[in-house]
Formats: C-alpha cells, structure tokens, sequence
C-alpha cells in the first residue's frame, strides 16, 4: 500500500490553516412510500425549515408505471464506488469496465504502461495517481443472480469517487443521485477514517451499500477481522456472503455462501470465470459455518428470514438471497464481498450482486417540492414512468472543450434530445442541443434517455443542484449537503493580471461549492479557500496547465473561529447629523451563544420588534449588518460563528432613517455587545489516522504527545498498527517530515477536520495582541 500522500506540500511551509463549519445541508429526495427508500423523506423532513401549519390536499397520487417501466427500472442500476483513499476504487472499476466489455485493456493507476486507468483522465490525476473528480460511466452486464437459471441483462451506471477527504463534495454529488454504493475496504487497514466519513455521507443519504473487501492477495489479509470492524466500527450489521478459496498469493477465487457453489478466476485477467458445484474439501467446513452466520445475522435484520430461523422451518437458497436483497435495501445489512481487483480475482461475484442485493431506480424514494405551495406543505412523491411530467437534477457541472457540460439525473419523465426543458429556479425554457451519456472523458450522442438513467447536456446555464422539468410542474429537488471550506490562501498571478485568471477562478466555483473566491478587503488580495492543501493546490496547477496562469500563493491559514460564551445586551445608536443628508438608526437587543442547530446553522437574526419602533423596511438591513459584523471578529479578525442575533426594539427618524443607517447600528451593536459576551478564539480538532508497521509504535505514540495530541485508539494486528488521535490543526505542521523520520518512510497518516474547541488561553493572548499590531500597523 502507498503512503497516503497527504497534501505536505504547501504545508509543510506554513503556519496556520483552516477548518469547517458545516453549512445547512439542503439535502432531500425522498419518495414513493417503498419500504426502503423512505430514505430522503427522513432526511428531507429533518432539513426543512421550521414548519408551518399545513392543511391543504395531499400530494396527487404518483404516476403509475407502465409494464415497459417495471421491465426496464428492474434491470437498472445506479451505483457509486466509494472507500478510503488507496482502498483500490479506481482498480476495481477498471476491472469492472473490463469485464463488461466497456475497454478492451485493463490499464493501471500508475501502471508502468503510464497510460493510467480510464476513470482517471484528467491528467493531473494521472500523475499523481489519486482520484479527484469523479467519473461517470455505464456498462452492461450479464447477471449471474442467485435466484435465477439464465443470466441477466443488466444496464449499470458506475460512478468511480476520490477518496481523498479533499475531494469529498465529489462523494456528496455522487451519492445524492445513486441507488446503491459498493463500499471497497482494504483487506488488511479494514476501517479507515476516511470509510468512516464515506460511512456517515452514505447514511445521510440512505444509500444501500455492498461491501467489497479488496486486496484479498495482500499478506495479513484477514476478511473475518474486517467484517467485525464494518459491524463495530460502522455499526452496521454485515456478514460474508462469500469465503475465499485460497490465500493471499494463492488466492484463486471465492465460494458463494447462499448458492454453495465455487467460482473460480481463470484466464490472463481473470476474465473466465469458472464455476463448480464442488467446494474444496478443506474449506467446505468453514463455508458451512460462515453460510450459518450469514442466516443468523438475516434473521436478525430481517422479519421474514427471522420468522423462518426462530421456527426452525427449511431455509432455502432463495429464502437467504431475499432477506439479503431486502434488508440491504432497506440499509439494515451490508453483505461482503472478497476479491482482489489487481488480481482480477472475484471482481465478476462482485457485479452479480450489485445487481442481485442492491436497488433499482424505483425502490429509491424520491421526491420533490412543489414550489407554489408553502414550504412545510407534504412533498410530491416522484415516479420513475417514462410518461411522467419531467423533473431532472443537475448535480455536477464541468467546463469542457464543447462548452458546459451538466451531469444530469432523471428522476421522473423523459428527457429528449432538441427537446425543452424549464430550468426551475429562474423559470427560464431551454432547450437540450446535445445529449451524451458519459464514459469518463468520453461520450456517447443518445436521442432520449428515460427516468432512473444518468446523462448529460451541453450548453445548458446552471449551478449544480439545479432542477429541471418539463415546465407542467413546478417541482424542485433540495440540494445537496455542501461542507464549510477549511483552509485558505492568497493568490496572485505571475507577471501581469489576465482575464484568464478571473475566468479560471469563475469557473471553478461554479463547478465546486466547496472552492470559494473573495477579496479581503483589507488586503486586496485574492484568497481562494477549499477543503485542504492538496484541494487548493489542484486548482492552482489546473490553473497553470488549463489557462496558461501561473501563480504565486501565501502561506495556508488554519481557520480560527471566534464565538461568544455568553449573552450580552446592546442599546446602540448610529447617528450622523451633522449637515446635509443625516443618519439615524437605534437597535436595542442582546446577542447569545448558540448551538450549531440539526441544519448545522449556528448563525442566527431574530427579529422581535412590536410597535413598528424599527420600520419592517428596515429589518432586512439590521440583519444585513448583523452578518457583516460576523466576518470579522475583534479579536483575531477570524470569522464569529455560534452566535443569535436577537432585536427587541429601537427607534428610527422620519427623514434621516436608511437601510445604512440600520445596517451600521447593527454593526456598531454587535461590536459594542461582543466584548461583553466573553468572546474566545476556536482552533480546528483534526481527527488523524497513522498506520505504520508495530516496530514504530513509540515513535509515531511519542510524536503526536509531543504535537498535543490526544490518542483515541490504538489498534494493533500482526505487523502492523493504526493509532487514531485528535490533533489541533495548528500542531499538524511538519507532521509528514516527522512521520517519515519516524518510521523510516514506512508509516501513512491521513487526517479530517472533527470540529473547533477554543485555543489555550495563552494562545488567545499572542493572537490578539497580533491581531491588535496588525490593525494598528494598517491605520
Ligand atoms: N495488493 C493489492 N493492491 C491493490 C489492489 N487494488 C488496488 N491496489 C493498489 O492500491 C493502490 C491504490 O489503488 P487505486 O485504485 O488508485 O485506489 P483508489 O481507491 O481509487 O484511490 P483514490 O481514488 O486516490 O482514493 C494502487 O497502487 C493499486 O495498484 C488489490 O486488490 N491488491
């Protein structure tokens, strides 16, 4: 396995960086009352905003699907492949591709023929052998099921996501609009921090998920060891549904634990599978075992399979593929599966039960939002029926040769080449000129594509998360769940500024929510933020490389946060009156601390005026300025957050009253109430994960102490150990250098953003005294 190639680089040079809040994760499809995918209603529901009584008509009834629907939807799968970075998500899919006839040669991530693996095809990924964008593909496949003689047709669209938590608004995007993931683990790391966080974003959209123990031909590989980690660690019941013939350099294939039937990977890359009726007598005991856990852990996550175990009635082949079907649908199971993707080993068991355990578009409950009705009114449930008024859902965008390029799902409908299609924020009619679907880099021309399929379209204007409909509705789908940028930097072009730069910069926004553009006022600089160093530094390189814009950039900065620990009251007047067109404007109020909400807000403007002693018109700029308070706080100039803003009363003049005037006195309030409410600076907790062989432990133990670093856990196997710690960010500089030192370049780190806690009250002394030079340096 490859050191994870934390993103040292920049950091290493720097001093500070910077961390996230969550933003309000707008989330939430849910959908027709199938048992399983209530998943976006629940989600949904959580996310809306504080509901308002609603007693009008339910939703219309959904729209029934035709014969031809049911027939199609049945042999459609969305899936994602998600994991830890290096898990192997990018071979496996090469595989995957391979096998069902999409490429003609397996090439590999860093393979010495450099070519790389299709799904990697953007050329900085190529080189440095990580996944940053995802990739959409699709494939056939001919199903093996286990409740079936014939094989299968089935129709697959894969998306391959990049492990690395830089990229993770990448997994949001893609699981927001699959059906079904493939969860890869490492046969020997089992559960890393980053499957943890893949994990936590697969619940929160209720995605089903396999799971794939991968590099099954490593030594130490132990799928028993890591099937126990899914179910303590994920906290998901999982049981093998397969048992490996063979092991690590003689492992040859897997024997299936529902059909008792052994399948073999033959050929020069592993393309024949041969399959036998006869396991191998000195596994067939434990197959036998392994065959009766998987029944005891169904009946338990599944009633009917329960009710057959607990009556000790016959339990046949089809009864275990059924439970196993519906409780992982239903997101309380998750079986596993061996293999080794760079072994071409298992991988065709894998994609049989893809399209055996995991969901069709029409068990995902979908829904939308009609947006003529208010908002706690119930959602609409969507239909997968091609006859459907049309609702579709932009969820990634991508600037390329032929002009914007939208990643669309169709949710509802069908949506026709040179057809119209209404964009549902703006209103606006436009018309589909090019329809393609997607295999990595390249594309396919298709005249129509139906419900339940991913494509995509040319030269459509809009942001991702954006819906689409046939103009007969107006249904809108929330978006997806959009995290806070953690770190950021100044920029400057080499030389003379071009429009290059600013085109490059307007383009990346719009294809990433977490990359973010400002200019600090103070400075005039241009500071671009993201969710970590090797995140930024991608764009700068894709900068050099795509718009001829080479650039200089500052030192990363941690992102400090400043909150409030107490309440504090405010009476405050913002008046100017001296000649010519005065100002007046006086709130009275208190500011209080206030907990991040389910939304993950932690802002908050209450407006509790009566009387009129603060005109309505004026409201809207009190919390204008009220927000723009919040971008500097006044002891470090970091950013206040956890913070309610609460107006009670005030006082305006007939002449001399403006939405400035309010703005400033809410400004000046805010300040004025801020230092009374015992401010403290915060310093981002990372969550760090080392992985180094055991002769190394001291060392790597010893080094994080030094870095204040509390030890979590520490878990050690046969050669090597994973220690899991909370490290400040702030402490995090250097690490990588100190790790290689440390264990002689053989150790791995990989570290998460976890939340803020306040910096040592020492800490907060030197910030505020260097806060303080700083601004008196600039008057
Ligand atoms: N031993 C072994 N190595 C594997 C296996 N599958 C992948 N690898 C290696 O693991 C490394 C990472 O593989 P990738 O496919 O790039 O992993 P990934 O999960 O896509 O990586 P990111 O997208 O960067 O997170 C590469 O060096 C692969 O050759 C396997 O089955 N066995």
């Amino acid at each position: 396995m490859r050191p994870v190639r934390l993103p040292l680089g920049l950091f290493s040079l720097c001093t500070s960086r910077t961390t996230p809040s969550l933003l309000p994760p707008s989330l939430a499809v849910t959908s027709r009352c199938r048992p399983q995918a209530r998943r976006h209603a629940a989600t949904a529901a959580a996310l809306a905003p504080e509901p308002e009584p609603f007693e009008e008509a339910p939703p219309p009834p959904l729209h029934p699907l035709s014969e031809k629907d049911e027939l199609r939807l049945k042999f459609q799968r969305n899936i994602g492949v998600s994991a830890h970075i290096d898990s192997g998500k990018t071979t496996l899919t090469e595989r995957i591709l391979f096998y069902t006839g999409r490429v003609r040669e397996i090439h590999e991530v860093r393979g010495r023929d450099g070519v790389g693996a299709k799904m990697d095809s953007m050329e900085l990924e190529r080189e440095k052998g990580i996944t940053i964008q995802s990739a959409a593909t699709f494939c056939d496949w001919n199903a093996n099921l286990p409740t079936e003689d014939e094989q299968q047709k089935f129709a697959i669209n894969i998306i391959d996501t990049p492990g690395h938590v830089d990229f993770t608004i990448e997994v949001e995007r893609a699981l927001r609009v699959l059906d079904g993931a493939i969860l890869v683990l490492c046969a020997v790391s089992g559960v890393q921090s980053q499957t943890i966080t893949v994990d936590r974003q697969m619940r929160r959209y209720n995605v089903p998920r396999i799971s794939f123990i991968n590099k099954m031909d490593r030594p130490g590989a132990n799928p028993w060891r890591i099937t126990k980690q899914i179910q303590d660690k994920l906290r998901i019941p999982a049981a093998a549904v397969q048992y490996p013939i063979g092991a690590e350099d003689e492992f040859k294939g897997v024997v299936d634990l529902v059909k008792m039937r052994a399948y073999y990977s033959e050929g020069a890359n592993g393309e024949n599978i041969r399959e036998s009726d006869e396991i191998p007598a000195d596994i067939r005991a434990q197959c036998d075992g392994k065959r009766q856990e998987l029944i005891e852990a169904l009946a338990e996550a599944d009633d009917a399979l329960g009710e057959l175990f607990l009556t000790d009635s016959p339990i046949s082949n089809v009864d275990i593929a059924d439970a196993i079907r519906r409780s992982t649908v239903t997101c309380k199971f998750t079986p596993v599966f061996l293999g080794s993707a760079i072994k071409n080993t298992a991988v065709q068991p894998l994609l049989d039960g893809v399209c055996a355990y995991l969901p069709n578009p029409s068990e995902s409950d979908v829904v939308a939002h009609d947006t003529k009705l208010p908002v706690s009114a119930p959602p609409v449930p969507l239909s997968p029926a091609a006859e459907a008024p049309l609702v579709a859902l932009a969820f990634k965008l991508e600037e390329g040769k032929f002009g914007q390029l939208t990643y669309i799902r169709v949710y509802q409908g069908t949506l026709k080449k040179g057809g119209y299609i209404y964009h549902a924020r703006t209103g606006k009619k436009v018309k589909v000129p090019r329809l393609v679907r997607m295999h990595s880099n390249d594309m396919e021309d298709i005249p129509e594509i139906g419900p339940g399929e991913i494509c995509a379209i040319f030269g459509v204007e809009c942001s991702s998360g954006d819906t689409f409909t046939d103009g007969s509705t107006s249904y809108s789908m929330t978006s997806m769940f959009v995290p806070e940028p953690v770190i950021s930097l100044a920029l400057k072009p080499k030389g003379q500024e071009t429009p290059n730069f600013s085109r490059a910069l307007n383009r990346f926004q719009k294809e990433d929510p977490t990359f973010r553009v400002h200019i600090d006022h103070e400075s005039k600089e241009t500071i671009i933020s993201g969710m970590g160093e090797l995140h930024l530094e991608v764009y700068v390189e894709r900068m050099k490389r795509e718009y001829n814009v080479e650039c200089t950039t500052g030192k990363p900065q941690v992102a400090f946060r400043e909150t409030i620990t107490q309440r504090a009251p405010f009476s405050y007047t913002h008046k100017k009156q001296t000649g010519g067109a005065g100002q007046y404007g006086r709130v009275i109020g208190y500011i209080e601390d206030m907990e991040k909400d389910d939304d993950g807000k932690d802002v908050e403007f209450e407006n509790r005026v009566m009387g009129g002693n603060v005109p309505s018109s004026y409201i809207p700029a009190v919390e204008k300025g009220f927000l723009e308070a919040l971008q500097k706080g006044s002891l470090s100039g970091n950013q206040v957050t956890g913070c309610r803003f609460v107006l009670e009363d005030g006082a305006y003049h007939a002449v001399d009253s403006s939405e400035l005037a309010f703005r400033m006195a809410a400004i000046g309030a805010f300040r004025e109430a801020y230092m009374k409410a015992r401010p403290v600076i915060l310093e981002p907790i990372m969550t760090v994960e080392v992985v180094a062989p055991v002769e190394f432990q001291s060392n790597v133990i010893g080094g994080l102490n030094q870095r204040r670093g509390t030890i979590l856990s520490n878990e050690v196997r046969e050669e090597e150990f994973t220690c899991m710690a909370e490290v400040a960010l702030n402490d995090m500089f250097g690490y990588s250098g100190q790790l290689r030192g440390a264990t002689q370049g053989k150790g791995e780190f990989s570290m998460e953003y976890k939340t803020h806690l306040p910096v040592l009250p020492n800490v907060q002394k030197d910030m505020e005294e260097a806060y303080k030079k700083s601004i008196g340096q600039k008057k």
